[in-house]
């Protein structure tokens, strides 16, 4: 089974079909807010005009001979099967021969035998929102009248099972869940999730003319929002559940952070955009065709046009994507230039990247300290899996070697 790893392929775009709406309001989100960047549009669903012509293009913008889409929200689920049918035929009509695959991603509450059944039949990837054990998942979790979303996800995930489809988790680690890392990773081992994304929730609170609240990445400033991981917590966060991961779990549980880790380390592309040395390959797409330069930077300055005007092969390929692709690299500050990690870690996501490093120099991330712990602390662990890798064999022999009690090797 994959998991979704668009990334990891030359140039790929979101595609937000109900723009921001959502059954949810999650505390931290921030698509939410987003709503705001088109209050003259009377709906924000997109429509079949603009489906069938971003259908089209997507398809013969790739370079490869597999075309992958990704059905992202707000809440994918908003929109009815009838929606996704269509543009299934649609693919089918502009695929050319070319295998296209779909993922979509949802936060779990709407799922019903239907839905699963046509993920089923149509070979979907579901990506499935959940922060962990109930009390901190319906901590931030909620719907629109304040009550606790767990036990319909939870239902939702069961149903995907009950119908054989294949899902994968995606976890925010945040200011509650973040101190207790054994029990958030236990528990999607519980729940039988082998494939398991966590993100870090790192917001700054800012005032903009165009009503948006949450900052974009690259600049200083903003009140750090409190539902905020610290590096501090990120860093034992990360550290604990390797610990774990790293004795009993290698080649059974994917965590995508350590395989992207491992990625950097035996100098293959990694499969998430935040480890990885430029930005610039995965844009997404707003219910009216505008495109943005990526997911984490819907604001006006960063956007490439919209469909409409122009085609995607133009947008993604434009100087002004081409220029924010390069600024991860050539934004990094003083400290990162020295780091000895700067190959596993590339100054991670431009976004959060807002406060000064040892020279005073602007532009390290808020959560440095925290992977710095993380890769100083992993680094005998991920050498030795290199070596593995290197003379072909595989990287869970780590467990045995850990198990003997041998020394792994690094002076
Ligand atoms: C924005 S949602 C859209 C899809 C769907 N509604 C869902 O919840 O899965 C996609 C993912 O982004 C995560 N997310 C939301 N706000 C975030 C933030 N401020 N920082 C990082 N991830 C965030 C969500 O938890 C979710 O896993
Ligand atoms: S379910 Fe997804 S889109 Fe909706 S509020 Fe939560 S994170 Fe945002
Ligand atoms: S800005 Fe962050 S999320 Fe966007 S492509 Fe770059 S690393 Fe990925
Ligand atoms: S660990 Fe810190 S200093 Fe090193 S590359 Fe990452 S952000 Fe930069």
């Amino acid at each position: 089974m994959a998991t979704i790893n668009p990334f990891g392929r030359p140039m790929y775009i979101m595609l937000k079909p109900a723009g921001s709406l959502c059954n949810l309001r999650c505390e931290y989100c921030y698509y939410l807010e987003k709503q705001q960047l088109y209050t003259n549009c009377p709906n924000h669903i997109i429509s079949d005009q603009m489906l069938e012509k971003f259908i089209r293009e997507y398809i013969e913008a790739q370079t490869t001979p597999e075309v992958l889409f990704t059905w992202h929200g707000g809440e994918t689920l908003m929109r009815p099967i009838s929606f996704y049918k269509r543009a299934l035929q649609l693919q089918r009509t502009y695929a050319r021969g070319r295998q296209v695959d779909n993922c979509i991603q949802t936060n779990g509450t709407l799922l019903n035998d239907e839905w699963c059944q046509f993920f089923k039949e149509n070979n979907f990837l579901v990506g499935v929102s959940i922060d962990g054990p109930q009390e901190f998942h319906d901590e931030y979790r909620k719907t629109a009248s304040g009550k606790p979303s767990f036990h319909k996800v939870m239902q939702g995930i069961r149903l995907l099972n009950k119908h054989g489809v294949e899902w994968n988790a995606l976890a925010v680690v945040n200011d509650f869940n973040a101190d207790y890392p054994l029990d958030f990773y236990h528990f999607f081992k519980e729940i039988k999730c082998r494939y398991i994304q966590f993100t870090p929730i790192v917001e700054r609170i800012v005032m903009r003319n165009d009503g948006l609240k949450l900052a974009p990445g690259m600049y200083e400033g903003g009140q750090l929002a409190d539902f905020s991981v610290t590096p501090e917590q990120w860093g034992n966060f990360l550290c604990t559940i390797f610990d774990e991961w790293v004795r009993n779990d290698v080649g059974e549980y994917y965590v995508q952070l350590f395989d992207a880790t491992l990625a950097n380390w035996v100098g293959v592309a990694p499969g998430v955009c935040t480890m990885a040395a430029e930005c610039g390959h995965a844009g997404v797409m707003e219910f009216n065709g505008d495109v943005y330069a990526c997911d984490h930077f819907v604001y006006p300055e960063y956007k490439l046009g919209n469909l409409k005007d122009k085609t995607i092969y133009e947008m993604m390929h434009s100087p002004r994507q081409k220029e924010f692709a390069k600024l991860k690299n050539a934004l990094l500050p003083q400290q990162c230039k020295e780091c000895r990690f700067r190959f596993a870690c590339h100054g991670e996501c431009p976004k959060n990247r807002f406060v000064r490093d040892r020279y005073n120099q602007p532009g390290l991330n808020y959560l440095c300290k925290g992977y710095y712990q993380f890769f100083e602390h992993a680094a005998p662990y991920f050498e030795f899996m290199k070596r593995e890798l290197q003379a072909q064999r595989p990287p869970a022999n780590i467990m045995e070697e850990i198990r003997k009690g041998q020394k792994l090797g690094l002076g």
